[in-house]
């Protein structure tokens, strides 16, 4: 089998040298990363072209350009329709939740719940996304480790470690600014690996038509599925509903989304980042579906996971670059650093944004309580800095549990959909609604975590069935046993129903018994007089609303009411105050 070559190493040690070499830049430049404000805001200065650039590289990693041409390879073209829940989903994040993270100023989204809630609420959620993002930095760092083994069979762990360190030293010296900066290089090494293969292919192929005509030929073309059934894996139903409800649970209430696009001087500039950051995304998002199809031309007649040679079809991509580019001097090295690329801007997003949330939800207020003071400016930045390194450490440990999970784009949607869902419930209870309390909606949250859990973790469930792979075409074929299901076989109903249920309804089952459960809870606890909502009022005599703490539309509503109620008392002649 072929491997990397001294030029390809050469390229890739360059690639991780310049991302290394940016953080120094910006650790020395600039205010040299000395206020938290800079560190993690980038001093609110950056331009909407970086941000949206930098927007679309925190949640496609290696994962995307790995997972989604082995999806298009395996099961046919269908998950691209969930691009389409980008058009509801952009909207929403940036007329209703965003604005509300910018009226209140604050640094971590969890301090609108600590404000709209309470101190429970905030501390209860901000663990809840610590989990969530850590379990996903580690399938995120193990993808690109993956793809290392399939072209130089270097074993997982020092891949692992590699990017693991890179990632942490450019991140927890150079800051935010250092992220962006390194974000808008890396997506353009995303893109030159995902174009390059579509090319070789084409190439081999004699255009674009062959490889469609093949994929057809193979059952790969499908996009039109409107089963009403949710235990259908893939349907415009799953992809758009569930689609929208993790996206949103991603680009409306994210720390790491809505840190970024704190970055930029205003409302209406985070905005735009949202809007413009959805041509970027789709475009890499369609090419690397494309690619799927282009590998499968390359191996039609022989798999190489029937054939043996790699175990995992997440590593087709890879294997797939050795195999055609990688006697052209430096161009496997090329496309396997933007693999790389790909998962590091992701973690340093990650990392950035975890150091922000434990400052200011746990470690500030901690050091308060403890000492009776708050923290320096310099406090704050070094906390940061040790923190972001931290979870860059923790991040390398995940990786090696990542290696337990099934495929990795599932693994990554089901982890968005089980705590992203409830999530974004929680987020939606306060935003959206007057009525809910404290007790309510975490009794909603606890709701909404278990059931998704449960359906998403709870037992066993059928393997999805893949399309038909051939190895007529191989040379030799070394594969131990390997057991394929196929569409036409296995029995489905023997599996519990809730199991059964396809991974993309998670997100909205966890939003909708979140928001549900909340909503009745709060009312029984008012009506029983175990909380209130209280902390939505100016006053003690629960008459003007806060009304910075929800959505512009409510929001609007609700001052109007405001000022009647201010009108009405003056006419009474009672002080408004
Ligand atoms: O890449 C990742 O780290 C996580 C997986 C994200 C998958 C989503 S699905 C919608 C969007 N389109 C893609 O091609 N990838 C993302």
């Amino acid at each position: 089998m072929a491997t990397f070559s001294p030029w390809d190493y050469v390229v890739f040690s360059l690639v991780l040298g310049i991302s290394a070499a940016i953080g120094i830049y910006f650790r020395f430049t600039g205010g040299k990363q000395k206020t938290t404000k800079e560190f993690l805001l980038a001093n609110q200065n950056m331009s909407k072209w970086m941000v949206c650039v930098s927007l679309m590289t925190s949640f496609m990693s290696a994962v995307t350009i790995l997972g989604v041409s082995a999806e298009n390879y395996q099961y046919g073209t269908l998950f691209v329709i969930i691009n389409l829940s980008y058009i509801v989903t952009m909207p929403i994040a940036a007329y209703i939740f965003l604005p509300v993270f910018f009226k209140l100023g604050t640094t971590s989204v969890y301090e609108y719940l600590g404000r709209r809630f309470g101190p429970t609420a905030r501390l209860t959620a901000s663990t809840v996304y610590l989990l969530q993002m850590i379990l996903y930095m580690g399938i995120v760092l193990y993808a690109p480790a993956l793809a290392l083994e399939a072209v130089t069979g270097l074993n997982k762990v020092y891949a692992i470690l590699i990017l693991g360190f890179v990632c942490t030293f450019y991140s927890t010296i150079g800051g935010m600014k250092a992220v962006v900066f390194i974000d808008l290089f890396q997506s353009l090494l995303m893109f030159i690996a995902v174009f390059s293969v579509i090319v070789v292919a084409a190439i081999h192929a004699d255009g674009l038509g062959d490889i469609w005509h093949e994929a057809e030929r193979g059952g790969r073309i499908e996009f039109l599925n409107f089963d009403p059934d949710p235990t259908t894996r893939h349907t415009w139903w799953a992809l758009i509903i569930g689609g929208t409800v993790t996206n949103l649970s991603l680009y409306g209430v994210n720390q790491v989304q809505v840190q970024r696009m704190q970055t930029t001087r205003n409302i209406k500039e985070a905005q735009k980042t949202l809007w413009l950051n959805l041509p970027i995304l789709s475009l890499l998002s369609l090419s690397t579906s494309l690619s799927g199809l282009a590998i499968y031309y390359m191996y039609k007649d022989c798999d190489p996971v029937l054939e043996g040679r790699i175990t995992l079809r997440d590593q087709v991509f890879p294997l797939f670059v050795i195999d055609f580019m990688g006697h052209i001097a430096g161009l496997a090295g090329l496309v396997v650093s933007g693999i790389f690329a790909a998962s590091l801007s992701t973690i340093s997003a990650s990392l950035n944004s975890l150091a922000a949330v434990t400052l200011q939800d746990y470690v500030r207020p901690t050091y308060k309580k403890i000492k009776g003071q708050t923290f320096t400016e310099k406090q704050n930045t070094k906390a940061s800095k040790i923190l972001a390194c931290l979870y860059g450490f923790l991040c390398i440990g995940m990786a090696f549990l990542a290696q337990l999970l099934g495929g990795i784009l599932q693994a990554a949607l089901t982890i968005f959909g089980v705590v992203g869902g409830p999530l974004l419930g929680l987020f939606s209870l306060g935003m959206l609604n007057t009525r809910p309390n404290q007790k309510g909606a975490l009794t909603g949250l606890a709701a909404g975590l278990a059931m998704a859990f449960w359906i998403g973790f709870g037992g066993p469930r059928p393997p999805p069935k893949l399309l038909d792979f051939s190895d007529e075409g191989c040379k030799s074929v070394n594969s131990t046993f390997l057991y394929i299901p196929k569409a036409s076989d296995s029995d489905d109903s023997s599996y519990f129903w809730l199991y059964r249920v396809s991974y993309q309804w998670y997100s909205l089952i966890g939003f909708l018994v979140t928001f549900i459960v909340g909503y009745i809870a709060s009312f029984i606890c008012e009506l029983l007089k175990w909380d209130s909502n209280a902390r939505i009022y100016e006053d003690k005599d629960k008459t003007i609303i806060k009304t910075d703490l929800f959505c512009p539309p409510l929001a609007k509503r609700l001052a109007r009411k405001n000022e009647r109620l201010i009108k009405d008392e003056c006419k009474n002649g009672v002080d408004p105050k």
